[in-house]
C-alpha cells in the first residue's frame, strides 16, 4: 500500500560493500514530496549505488530503501510511482524518439497516447520522428526525462542528468525540475557538479567516501558559508581527493 504520509523517497541506514570496500555506509536521508533533492559528492562517493538501492536494482546489504513507505519492489504499478533516468546512453540508435517512446509504453503497460503528451512535456515533438542517431546530448536526456515521465510518476529519480546538457539545457532541465516539484513531485538527483545542483535543489546532501556528510537546506547551506558553498563542498568533500 502506498503510503502518503511516509517521505516520497527515504534512504535508512544503507550499506552496501562491493569486493573493493565499502560502497556505501550508514546512509540515510528523505525526499520529500514538493522537494529537489541534490545528492552530491565526488566520483566514486556512491551516489549511483544509492540510487540504485533506493530503485531496487541493487540488494543493500543493511538498511532500507523505501518509496513511499515501502521497497520499490513491492510498489504494484512501480513506473506509475517513480521515473528514473539512470543513463540516456542506453538508446536504440536506429529508432526514432517516437518510436523508443512507443516500445518503452508497451514494456510499461502504458497507454500510447502518453507518447504523444511526454513528448510535448520534453518539447521534443518536432523532431520525434528522426532516428535518434542524429540526436544531440540534450535530446537524448530529453527522450530520457520523457521515457522516466511515461507512467505519469509523481517521484523523479534522476542520476547526473546534467552531463554533457549546454547551458541552455541546463536552463531546461531546471525548469523542468522546478515545475514538476512546484506540482507536489519529489526529485533526487545526483551530480558531481556543485553549480548544477545548487540552481535547482531546496536541500543538499553530500555524500563522501560511501558516506552523507552534510544534509540540509540549500539557503542554510548558503547562510552558513556566506554564500560560498564551494568552500563549504570542497571543505567536506576533501580538495584534490575527488576520485577513489
Ligand atoms: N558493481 C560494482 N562492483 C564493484 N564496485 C563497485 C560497483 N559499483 C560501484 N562500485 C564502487 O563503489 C564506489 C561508489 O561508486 P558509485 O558509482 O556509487 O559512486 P558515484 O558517487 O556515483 O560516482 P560517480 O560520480 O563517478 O558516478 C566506487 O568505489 C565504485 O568503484
Amino acid at each position: 500500500m502506498t503510503n502518503f504520509t511516509s517521505p516520497a523517497i527515504e534512504a535508512r541506514d544503507l550499506r552496501k560493500q562491493f569486493a573493493g570496500g565499502a560502497a556505501v555506509e550508514d546512509v540515510s536521508f528523505p525526499v520529500s514530496s514538493g522537494r529537489v533533492v541534490g545528492l552530491l559528492g565526488p566520483n566514486g562517493a556512491g551516489k549511483t549505488t544509492t540510487i540504485r538501492m533506493l530503485l531496487g536494482l541493487v540488494a543493500p546489504d543493511s538498511g532500507t530503501a523505501l518509496i513511499h513507505g515501502n521497497p520499490y519492489a513491492e510498489l504494484t504499478d512501480p513506473l506509475s510511482v517513480v521515473g528514473a533516468v539512470l543513463d540516456a546512453g542506453g538508446l536504440h540508435p536506429g529508432r526514432s524518439g517516437r518510436q523508443h517512446l512507443r516500445v518503452a509504453a508497451a514494456q510499461a503497460r502504458v497507454g500510447a497516447g502518453r507518447v504523444d503528451k511526454v513528448l510535448a512535456e520534453v518539447d521534443l515533438t518536432a523532431a520525434a520522428d528522426r532516428p535518434i542517431s542524429g540526436y544531440s546530448l540534450g535530446m537524448r536526456q530529453r527522450i530520457a526525462i520523457a521515457t522516466a515521465l511515461l507512467g505519469a510518476p509523481r517521484i523523479l529519480v534522476l542520476d547526473e542528468p546534467a552531463n554533457g546538457l549546454d547551458p541552455a539545457g541546463m536552463r531546461w532541465l531546471r525548469q523542468r525540475i522546478r515545475a514538476f516539484a512546484d506540482g507536489g513531485g519529489a526529485v533526487l538527483l545526483s551530480s558531481h557538479v556543485l553549480s548544477d545542483v545548487s540552481q535547482i535543489a531546496d536541500d543538499i546532501v553530500i555524500m563522501q567516501a560511501g558516506r552523507v556528510v552534510a544534509d540540509l537546506p540549500l539557503a542554510d547551506a548558503l547562510d552558513a558559508n556566506d554564500g560560498d558553498l564551494e568552500r563549504f563542498y570542497l571543505e567536506l568533500t576533501g580538495a584534490g581527493s575527488a576520485v577513489r
